[in-house]
């Protein structure tokens, strides 16, 4: 059975909430992100329990700090039985082959993935920070010290996935948030696509959050994107 491609953000302060959404998902239909609102509200405790319901779970906490706390912390998440972790490539290549080392005697593995420049980043507020590449280029320099560094994939827009396949190959995972169905808000997302759109383009696995968890019936939501992928699947 082929993993599900959608992984829903379970971006909640209600554990509540969250859980009455989740009982109405399977494990086939998709994954579980938890970031940092619902793990710093509710803990590892939320995450063993989604583990526990069968989900693949990405816990997204972006670990970015000095090689061995990020070691430790991969560990750590290793060990609640996550399907997927992710650090910041920002950190840099020593910090990523650290993590990536401590997870090897890890009864479980997660796929370790690195952050490249958030969906949110537009050409204006990238420009700020004062890289000399562009947006584009400085993602895949990212990807490709993260290829290097023997990570899973990546983090990054539907806008460079494309490019990022070319140039990281196919068996590099490209998860990609900045998902928004025909219609939908924005929000503080810049570089989007529609799911069908992101698949396309290369995408393995396509992070939604508020397109469905803020929609009237979320349920219904994540089956309208569910369907109009399935020529994907
Ligand atoms: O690592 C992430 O999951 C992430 C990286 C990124 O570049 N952009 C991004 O939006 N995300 C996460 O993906 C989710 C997107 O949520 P929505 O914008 O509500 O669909 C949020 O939980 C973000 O924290």
């Amino acid at each position: 059975m082929s993993e599900p491609k959608i992984l829903v953000a379970l971006d909640y302060n209600d554990k509540k909430e969250a859980l009455a959404l989740v009982e109405q998902l399977n494990p086939k239909l998709c994954g579980l992100k938890v970031g940092k609102e619902m793990f710093t509200l509710f803990g590892p405790d939320f995450v063993k329990e989604l583990v526990a319901k069968g989900y693949n779970v990405f816990l997204d906490l972006k670990f970015h700090d000095i090689p061995n706390t990020v070691a430790k912390a991969c560990q750590a998440a290793a060990k609640l039985g996550v399907w997927m972790i992710n650090v910041h490539a920002s950190g840099g290549r020593v910090m990523m082959e650290k993590a990536r080392e401590a997870l090897e005697h890890e009864e479980n593995k997660p796929l370790l993935i690195a952050v490249t420049m958030l969906t949110s980043m537009n050409e204006q507020v990238f420009s700020e920070l004062g890289y000399q590449r562009g947006l584009a280029e400085q993602v895949a320099h990212l990807a490709q010290m993260s290829r290097d560094s023997g990570l899973d994939g990546v983090v990054c827009s539907s806008w460079e996935a494309k490019q990022l396949k070319q140039q990281c190959g196919k068996d590099f995972k490209l998860i990609t948030p900045g998902i928004r169905p025909e219609g939908s808000d924005k929000g503080d997302q810049s570089r989007i696509m529609t799911p069908s759109q992101a698949l396309n383009a290369g995408s393995d696995y396509l992070v939604i959050g508020r397109p469905i968890t803020q929609a009237n019936n979320p349920y219904q939501a994540l089956c309208d994107i569910s369907d109009s992928i399935v020529s994907h699947l």
